[in-house]
């Protein structure tokens, strides 16, 4: 499986608009991978909090419609990060605001949609603004010269829960997707809880973060693609930059055939 991991970097003097042309003419030159990722939040500000609101839209809003328009014209399973959705409010007292990742096919179609489940915030930002998610998302990926993957989705702040990658892992995902806006100072915890959720659940991890600096938080970048023994495949630095791996999803059942820890789990 062909993969683009597009590690983006932005600031605070530009348009949501300005970007979201600055994106997809960079999902359109990934054109011949099978998967192409963006990170969290990148058209409202991963820290922007005060900018959420005015920049919130639903799943039919320009920065959804261009990114299903990218996915197209590139011919690419898109994972567009995510947006700050907004939509109706499920309960009394709910926002009706989410951090919503969308994922669209190779036709533009949106093919899954996730909402955070961890919000990050300690009382502000997230857990102040928007509503958890509830829903686990895996779903399978065409790839142009072999069956379609298996890939389940997180978010940023869940990569530090383990239990969301083990029930991602019984729902047969074998690619876990991790876009983010991690800070560059805990960037070491987020290369190393990437390798940690490959290894103890045998999945390639494939981690997009944010780069440059925004709100007055320095992104930490150091995107990578980790393989299901550990072994770190590709890595980026700390500025805007592109991976492109070909994942051998094969790999992923050898691994697990010669090494069968994941047979010997006793409590689930
Ligand atoms: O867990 C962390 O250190 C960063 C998480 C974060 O920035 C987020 O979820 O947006």
């Amino acid at each position: 499986m062909k993969v683009a991991v597009i590690q983006l970097a932005y600031g605070d003097d530009e348009s949501v608009a300005e970007r979201t042309d600055r994106v997809v003419a960079l999902v359109e030159a990934q054109a011949g991978h099978d998967l192409v990722v963006l990170p969290e939040l990148w058209p409202a500000g991963g820290f922007d909090y005060g900018r959420w609101s005015e920049r919130a839209e639903p799943l039919d809003g320009p920065v959804a419609t261009a990114l299903s328009a990218a996915a197209r014209r590139a011919g690419v399973t898109l994972h567009g990060g995510s947006i700050v959705e907004r939509g109706t409010p499920v309960g009394d007292g709910d926002h009706g605001v989410w951090n919503t990742s969308l994922v669209f096919g190779p036709d533009g179609t949106l093919v899954a949609r996730y909402r955070k489940i961890h919000r990050f915030g300690f009382g502000e930002g997230e857990p102040m603004l928007m509503d958890a998610g509830h829903e686990l998302v895996v779903l399978d990926v065409p790839t142009a010269d072999g069956p379609p993957v298996r890939v389940g989705l997180s978010t940023c702040y869940d990569l530090r829960f383990p239990e969301l990658y083990r029930r991602l892992l019984d729902d047969g995902a074998r690619v876990l997707v991790v876009p983010a806006a991690w800070p560059m100072r805990r960037v070491a915890h987020w290369t190393l809880l990437g390798q940690a959720r490959a290894v103890e659940n045998q999945c390639v991890v494939v981690q997009c973060n944010t780069a440059g600096t925004h709100a007055r938080h320095e992104m930490g970048g150091h995107s990578q693609v980790v393989d299901a023994t550990g072994n770190v495949l590709a890595a980026a630095g700390a500025e805007q930059e592109v991976l492109s791996i070909d994942i051998d999803t094969a790999a992923v059942d050898i691994w697990r055939r010669d090494f069968p820890v994941l047979a010997d789990r006793r409590l689930s």
